[in-house]
């Protein structure tokens, strides 16, 4: 996880500079970024079973009958870890989806990873999304050096529900890493 860490923080160095803060046009040049973020919500994904669907009337999908008006989930979390479609599906690997470019996107056309669902009722904030999940990512990471509190290591163990959630809260402290003018109002006071 450091080595991951360090190479995100290299590409900001590399691509924003320690002189300035991150921006919108600095999004599209963060391509490790990019894959830690399509690899982490692979893994925990916000909404496990998408939301549940209910057919107007009766049809037949593979085998299965499902009656008009049944509850469907979608079990999209193991799909997300299905190994016949990921090597090591439990284990992190961002570089997935470096080697693999343009294969895996938020369409929710390719069936092995719709993190935003699919279909009719796909989420509606993927724009805005798309645009805040680097955005505010990339920015705290490169103003901060994370440490964790001490004591307290990360764990990713999640609370099943509607929405996943971490079963144990992370606890970091902040370190600045830049120049601490960058930080504006924050630390001058
Ligand atoms: C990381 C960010 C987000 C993720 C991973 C996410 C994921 C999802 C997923 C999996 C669904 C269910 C889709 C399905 O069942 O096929 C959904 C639905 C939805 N999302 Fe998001 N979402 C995110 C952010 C947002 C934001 C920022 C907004 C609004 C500003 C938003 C608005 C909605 C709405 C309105 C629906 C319901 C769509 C419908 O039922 O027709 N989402 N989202």
């Amino acid at each position: 996880m450091a080595e991951i860490m360090r190479k995100i923080q290299d590409e900001l160095d590399d691509v924003v500079g320690k002189n300035s803060t991150v921006e919108e046009l600095h999004i599209p040049k963060l391509h490790c970024l990019d894959a830690v973020v399509k690899e982490n919500l692979r893994l925990h994904l916000v909404a496990p079973l998408l939301l549940p669907r209910h057919p107007s009337k009766s049809c037949y999908v593979a085998r299965y009958t499902i009656p008009e008006g049944a509850q469907v989930l979608v079990n999209a979390w193991g799909i997300h870890r299905d190994p016949e479609a990921w090597d090591n599906p439990l284990e992190f690997h961002p570089e997935s989806f470096l080697t693999k470019n343009g294969k895996w996107d938020y369409s929710g056309n390719n069936f092995h990873y719709f993190p935003f669902g699919t279909g009719r009722r796909i989420c509606a904030g993927i724009p805005l999304a798309k645009r805040l999940l680097p955005y505010v990512l990339a920015s705290l990471l490169h103003l901060f050096e994370r440490r964790f509190a001490d004591g307290t290591e990360i764990d990713m163990l999640e609370k099943t529900g509607i929405t996943l959630k971490k079963m144990i809260p992370l606890v970091v402290v902040p370190k600045p890493r830049l120049l601490l003018e960058k930080y504006g109002y924050w630390f001058c006071g």
